[in-house]
């Protein structure tokens, strides 16, 4: 393994709501970024929202035009899998287990066995993902929060075959990215998503049992402190990718009815209602 300072080139697999944004935090922290996506719609998506995203920084004054330009010249998107070489590859497609093992199997083909495999999985435990991966001690988990530009926290989580140094070098990279990282145990969901999935799920209940209209449950919620009610912030995630993390982590707590997926989301999800991203969710945007 080389030292953290030559930790220079990062990919970051997927480009949808999480994979751009955090493209994005890369490409404003100085690094080259390239971005990959089996999508060649969703890759000229995520290049769109890094150019606007950059681009309000600018008009917020956070940002110069002449570091916006730079930034965007560190950034290269691609379409074929056997460009994506760097020193650290952050995989951020969706939250299927078996798409991930393909997509890491086929990343540790490619790229050299010193290269970090860093997946921003929501639930999947790290040590189940690097289990058919070469080199397994290189891969290691990195959960950003949405929006990763703007949302401080970062996960990092080790597998029981995770490298320590893998697991520092990653640390250290959040802190580069100006993130304030907190190791997590590798148990599904992590911390964050194990807590806050009941935001979610009672909330959806509490829809379902005619207990308040959505609006009012986030209404409600929102005047309580939270920043965002229930059914804004899964729109904001995803209704898709957060219908995913209920069910991953209610196989992964043996079907313990706390973490029961709902028809409502599955209905939404069936309808291609996910929220911000497809323009509809559970508000119309
Ligand atoms: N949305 C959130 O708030 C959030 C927060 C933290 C972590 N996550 C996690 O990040 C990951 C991505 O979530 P998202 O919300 O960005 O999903 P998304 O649906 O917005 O984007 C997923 C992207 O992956 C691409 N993709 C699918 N299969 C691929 C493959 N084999 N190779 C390359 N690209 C592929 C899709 O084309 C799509 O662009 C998931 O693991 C999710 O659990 C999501």
């Amino acid at each position: 393994m080389t030292s953290p300072a030559a930790l220079q080139t990062i990919a970051v697999v997927g480009a949808g709501t999480m994979g751009a944004g955090i493209a994005q935090l890369c490409l404003q922290a100085g690094y080259r970024t390239l971005l990959y996506d089996v999508s060649q719609n969703m890759l000229l998506r995520g290049q769109q929202g890094i150019d606007a995203g950059l681009g309000k920084l600018v008009e917020k004054g956070r940002m110069s035009a002449t570091d916006r330009d730079a930034a965007l010249e560190r950034l290269a998107i691609t379409h074929d899998l056997e460009k994506v070489q760097a020193d650290i590859v952050i995989e951020a497609v969706v939250e299927k287990m078996s798409v991930k093992h393909q997509l890491f199997i086929d990343l540790a083909a490619i790229n050299s066995t010193a290269t970090i495999l860093a997946s921003n999985t929501s639930t999947f435990p790290i040590t189940q993902l690097a289990a058919p991966v070469p080199h397994p001690e290189r891969v290691v988990g990195m959960h950003f929060f949405n929006p990763a530009p703007l949302m401080p926290l970062v996960e990092i989580i080790s597998g029981v075959t995770t490298a320590p140094e893998v697991s520092e070098r990653v640390r250290q990279l959040a802190v580069a990215l100006g993130k304030k990282p907190v190791l997590a145990a590798d148990a599904p969901g992590f911390i964050v998503n194990r807590v806050a999935r009941h935001y979610y799920v009672e909330s959806l209940k509490a829809l379902e049992e005619n207990v308040a209209p959505l609006e009012t449950i986030d209404e409600l919620l929102e005047s309580a402190g939270f920043r965002m009610g229930p059914f804004k912030l899964m729109d904001l995630i995803g209704v898709d990718t957060n219908f995913a993390v209920t069910s991953s982590l209610y196989e992964a707590f043996h079907y313990d009815p706390k973490f029961r997926p709902n028809r409502i989301q599955q209905q939404k999800v069936d309808a291609g209602h996910h929220g911000r991203k497809s323009g509809r969710g559970f508000y119309q945007y």
